[in-house]
């Protein structure tokens, strides 16, 4: 089947090339000449585990390739994929211009019986706008499915090509038979293929992201409690977590959910009820436990030290989770900041992120190469990212390296007894 993608961010690319591995002839297309000219070269706009080498494998294969021309990929496709950003708009909703401008530009491409299918993260009703204005612009025939992306960042190729649901919304039978072709590589059984209708389809993207959110939220409430009343929350998730009806993912508690989506999603939900006259209290709480837990460690910091002027202090881990270089919403940015506008110093350190960081920070902290390096002379250590790199550090070598030796773990991520018996004093999330 020949198909098209519009975009080629974490979904759109992953999206290609994940359906070009199964043999689908696939044409990504983005209105950045820079990255479509990268990408022609086998260089990758952003870091994926694994993408690079799916990329180049079907690029030289010639199933996929890239191009600015949005016309031609749309006309030649049976199948159009818009996977462009819906970013946070000025009153919290989700602004759809990119994807009403890509449905404007397909409208005008058709040249036969197509469809086009919403990948990008969309408020309840958008199937009907995009349809609405392709409409505008075509007299061919068409459809419009809803096709929310539950990939997550760090895991992109595993997620989309061994995805727990895939959740379809439509009511054209047609459109209903070329996304169940297109889909079966990836759904064994078929049981995980699950058709609905458009509006619940987009709802449930939304539903999902603002659940775990939630989750994230709960965790970090009840790893502060366990602060106050002398108790570990590391034991506590544990023992939530082993009721089946709880489950055990998403439990992490931590300095904040961040990243493209949950922040974003949580707020378009809120401002999609607000518009019916329903406020969502529930998640106002959950956005106000996330940015208090997002200041938690600099709270921490600023009672150790009362002052943190001329300080000089180590940051490991700069994206908003491991495996990634994104840094959108990151809780390393609230703590770097936080630090420098209190005068300290900062040196950072992190795996695949330093380019993103310099994109941030530019030269208002010093980046260093290795994660000791970034410790030297430093009067404490804020571990934000959770990459598998810093969760067993030499110890000792650390308490050599730094000028006073206080770690203040955002991620759980160290042994508080071993570091103690190391010689550092210990802050970590929820725990004693
Ligand atoms: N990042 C994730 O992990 C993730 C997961 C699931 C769903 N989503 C959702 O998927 C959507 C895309 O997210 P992303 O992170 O991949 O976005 P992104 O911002 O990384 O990439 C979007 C790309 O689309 C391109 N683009 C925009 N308009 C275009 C047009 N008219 N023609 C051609 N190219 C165009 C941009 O140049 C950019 O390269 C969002 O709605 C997001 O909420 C993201
Ligand atoms: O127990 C946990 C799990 C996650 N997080 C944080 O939550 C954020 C989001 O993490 P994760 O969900 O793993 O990454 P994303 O790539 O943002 O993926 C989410 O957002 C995507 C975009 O909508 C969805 O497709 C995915 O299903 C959804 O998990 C990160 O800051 C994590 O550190 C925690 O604090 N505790």
């Amino acid at each position: 089947m020949r198909i098209a993608v519009i975009g080629t961010g974490y979904v759109g690319l992953v999206a290609g090339a994940c359906f070009a591995g199964a043999g689908q002839d696939v044409t990504c297309v983005d209105m950045e000449p820079g990255r479509v000219a990268a990408l022609r070269r086998g260089e990758m706009p952003l870091y994926e585990p694994g993408l690079e080498a799916l990329v180049r494998r079907n690029h030289e294969a010639g199933r996929l390739r890239f191009t600015t021309d949005l016309p031609a990929a749309v006309a030649a496709s049976q199948v159009v994929f818009i996977a462009v950003g819906t970013p946070m708009g000025a009153s919290g909703g989700a602004d759809l211009q990119y994807v009403l401008t890509a449905a404007g530009q397909i409208g005008r491409a058709l040249r036969h019986y197509t469809v086009v299918v919403d990948k990008s993260t969309v408020p309840v009703g958008t199937a009907d706008r995009v349809h609405a204005v392709i409409a505008q612009h075509t007299e061919h025939a068409f459809d419009v499915v809803s096709n929310p992306e539950f990939l997550k960042e760090g895991a992109a190729l595993d997620d989309f090509l061994r995805p727990d649901r895939v959740i379809v919304g439509t009511r054209s039978e047609r459109a209903r038979q070329l996304m169940r072709e297109l889909y079966a590589p990836f759904v064994g059984d078929g049981r995980a293929l699950l058709f609905m209708d458009p509006r619940s389809a987009e709802l449930t993207k939304y539903a999902a992201n603002a659940m775990l959110a939630t989750r994230i939220s709960f965790m970090n409430d009840v790893a502060t409690l366990c602060e106050r009343v002398d108790a570990d929350v590391e034991q506590v998730r544990q023992g939530m977590g082993l009721d089946p009806r709880i489950g055990s993912g998403f439990l992490q508690p931590g300095i904040g959910y961040g990243g493209s989506c949950f922040p974003k999603d949580v707020r378009a939900l809120m401002a999609t009820a607000h518009d019916v006259g329903l406020e969502l209290d529930l998640l106002k709480a959950v956005e106000a436990t996330n940015a208090r837990q997002k200041r938690s460690l600099l709270t921490k910091a600023l009672r150790h030290y009362g002052d943190l002027s001329q300080r000089t202090f180590a940051v490991w881990g700069l994206s908003f989770k491991p495996r990634t270089d994104d840094m959108r919403e990151a809780p390393s940015v609230e703590i770097i900041e936080g630090l420098l506008t209190r005068g300290a110093r900062v040196q950072c350190h992190d795996p695949v992120a330093r380019d993103a960081a310099r994109r941030c920070f530019a030269d208002r902290v010093s980046y260093a190469s290795t994660c000791y390096d970034a410790a030297e002379g430093a009067d404490g250590l804020f571990l934000a990212t959770e990459w598998s790199d810093f969760r067993h550090p030499d110890l000792r070598r650390l308490w050599r390296l730094m000028r006073q030796p206080v770690i203040f773990d955002g991620r759980n991520a160290l042994d508080p007894e071993e570091a103690r018996a190391a010689g550092f004093t210990y802050f970590g999330i929820g725990r004693g």
